[in-house]
């Protein structure tokens, strides 16, 4: 913790002395601009006074930047992936503010390595500081790394360990990094470390942890070999047992596959969208459950570029959280309520499906994404079918008597089932949220069955795999509220995505899909 600390504390440091940085070294030529100016980023026009450096790799040193940002500044690594070529020269502003010098621009190739680079440098991040901190000379060496010349040696690790990329031009390439953004001696210690990975890795001798001792011990050994916290290697080992927590883990580790909507209710098909992706050379395939849905496993930085989510020619969703919508089942007329909508996947595809016919409330308590919503709502020409709620659901029951002949409650949840798209969420995610989220959607679930009209369904769903955010939630509320009764899910979904149970559930391992979960309940008349 006080690790973490000090290193937050130097990240600030590093930010907000930036002008001073610039003023005092010699490698970064004076900014002009006055400090308040300088952070405003992008509009800012001092960066251009900044000395252009041509030796440095860009895409390494946006990488350096860009995860710290995501470690100490609260950036979300897929949204500032998605924002892609849009939001370069903000980013610049970022870097250079950091390191103290300018790069050359990024170009298309350069940002596909920055969104790899960092997605897999965080993913990995447990599995790169256990091979950095066994290669430094002392323990304290490691725990007192400056937060920059550690994201540069994890770059450097990751490429030569898992990108297998030529190790000797990785080497020179992140020494170049460390002595112009940070001093000579940075350059020493990141040419010391990769240079010993380097001959370990090729004597096949890296220094990682044995899978033996009893449980604790063994949960730590993976936790490492596959680069998640020991707490969700635990609990996965419980529920799922090792072989199949391995499995999960290699598959959040792998590079994520999505999937793309085309948008129906602006008349765009499916076969539009494949037009579309073949002009612009994205490899896709159809999607096997979903009428409207094509997967990419590579390209999506190009989709964006292209404009076609702008446009609204597309979305990007899930298939598992299309299949939620198909247990819903929306049909022209329907009275529909979206319980915790923001930013409104779930509601603009329902609403779609409605035809113009019936109305889509969505209600969430977090207003600037409910924006989101009512903007991409337009944007998608769903806007006529969408009502707009800004409540905590758990007051807005208390306040009201509206009865509808459908209730989606997609609950906020620990997101374990979509770890390989969200690359960073598995170390922000800590054990104690599972209870507090346990207690959310447990009232949650009771606000939103007074919304159910008698007949009427409750489907309730999340994009978690835990058993105690999913069946046990289902199962305590069904105790807890006898007017309700399981509408098992073969009817709507595909039969090999229906438990026992008659729950929908998508597995990532069996159905190379997020994992999801949801249920879908009906109301005594
Ligand atoms: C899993 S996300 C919903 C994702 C959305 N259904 C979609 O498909 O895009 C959960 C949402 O619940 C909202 N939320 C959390 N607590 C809430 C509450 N008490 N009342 C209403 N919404 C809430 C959050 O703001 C968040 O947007």
């Amino acid at each position: 913790m006080a690790m973490a600390m000090a290193r937050v504390v130097s990240m600030r440091v590093l930010i907000s002395s930036e002008t001073h940085r610039a003023s005092s070294s010699p490698r970064s030529l004076q900014s002009k601009t006055s400090p308040s100016a300088s952070r405003k980023g992008s509009l800012n026009p001092s960066h251009k006074t900044l000395k252009l450096n041509l030796e440095v790799s860009p895409h390494r040193a946006v990488s350096a930047v860009r995860l710290m940002r995501i470690e100490f500044g609260g950036a979300f690594a897929d949204l500032l992936n998605e924002k892609g070529k849009g939001s370069g020269d903000n980013e610049m502003g970022y870097v250079e503010r950091s390191i103290g010098f300018r790069t050359r621009d990024l170009d298309d190739r350069d940002l596909r390595l920055v969104t790899d680079i960092v997605g897999g440098t965080i993913r990995w991040r447990r599995y790169l500081d256990h091979l950095i901190s066994s290669l430094c000379h002392a323990e304290n060496t490691f725990r007192g790394m400056e937060p920059l010349l550690l994201q540069i040696l994890r770059i450097g690790c990751y490429e030569i360990v898992k990108l297998d990329m030529p190790p000797y031009a990785v080497v020179d390439e992140n020494v170049r990094l460390a002595k112009a953004a940070l001093r000579p001696g940075a350059g020493n210690m990141v040419n010391a470390i990769l240079r010993k990975l380097v001959l370990l890795k090729e004597n096949n001798s890296l220094p990682l942890p044995k899978l033996e001792g009893d449980d604790r011990a063994q949960a730590r050994a993976l936790a490492t070999l596959y680069s998640h916290p020991v707490w969700m290697v635990r609990r996965w080992a419980k529920y799922l047992g090792k072989e199949e927590a391995i499995r999960l883990m290699k598959w959040n580790n792998s590079d994520p596959i999505f999937s793309l909507r085309a948008n129906s209710a602006k008349g765009i098909s499916r076969a539009d969208l494949v037009t579309k992706l073949n002009s612009l050379k994205v490899p896709h395939e159809p999607s096997p459950h979903l009428n409207d849905f094509v997967r990419i496993k590579t390209g999506l930085q190009i989709v964006i570029q292209s404009g076609l989510l702008k446009e609204g020619f597309c979305s990007v969703q899930d298939d598992s959280a299309g299949l939620i919508v198909s247990l819903v089942d929306p049909q022209p007329g329907e009275i529909i309520i979206d319980c915790c909508a923001a930013p409104g996947g779930k509601t603009l595809y329902m609403a779609s499906r409605l035809h113009g016919q019936g109305m889509v409330s969505a209600v969430d308590i977090n207003k600037g994404r409910l924006r989101i919503l009512k903007e991409t709502a337009m944007l998608h020409h769903v806007d006529n079918v969408i009502t707009i709620i800004h409540a905590d659901l758990r007051i807005f029951t208390e306040n009201n008597t509206l009865k509808c002949d459908k209730v989606l409650l997609d609950a906020p949840c620990s997101g374990l089932g979509v770890l390989s798209k969200r690359a960073d969420l598995r170390w922000n995610r800590k054990l104690e949220d599972m209870e507090q989220l346990k207690n959310l959607q447990d009232e949650l679930l009771d606000a939103a069955s007074l919304l159910v009209k008698p007949g009427g369904i409750l489907v309730y769903s999340t994009c978690s795999i835990d058993p105690e955010e999913n069946e046990e939630r289902v199962a305590a509320f069904l105790l807890r509220h006898p007017e309700f009764c399981i509408d098992p899910a073969n009817r709507y979904v595909p039969p090999h995505f229906v438990t026992e149970d008659g729950f929908y559930s998508s597995n990532p391992v069996k159905h190379s899909l997020d994992g999801a979960f949801a249920a879908r309940l009906v109301r005594a008349s």
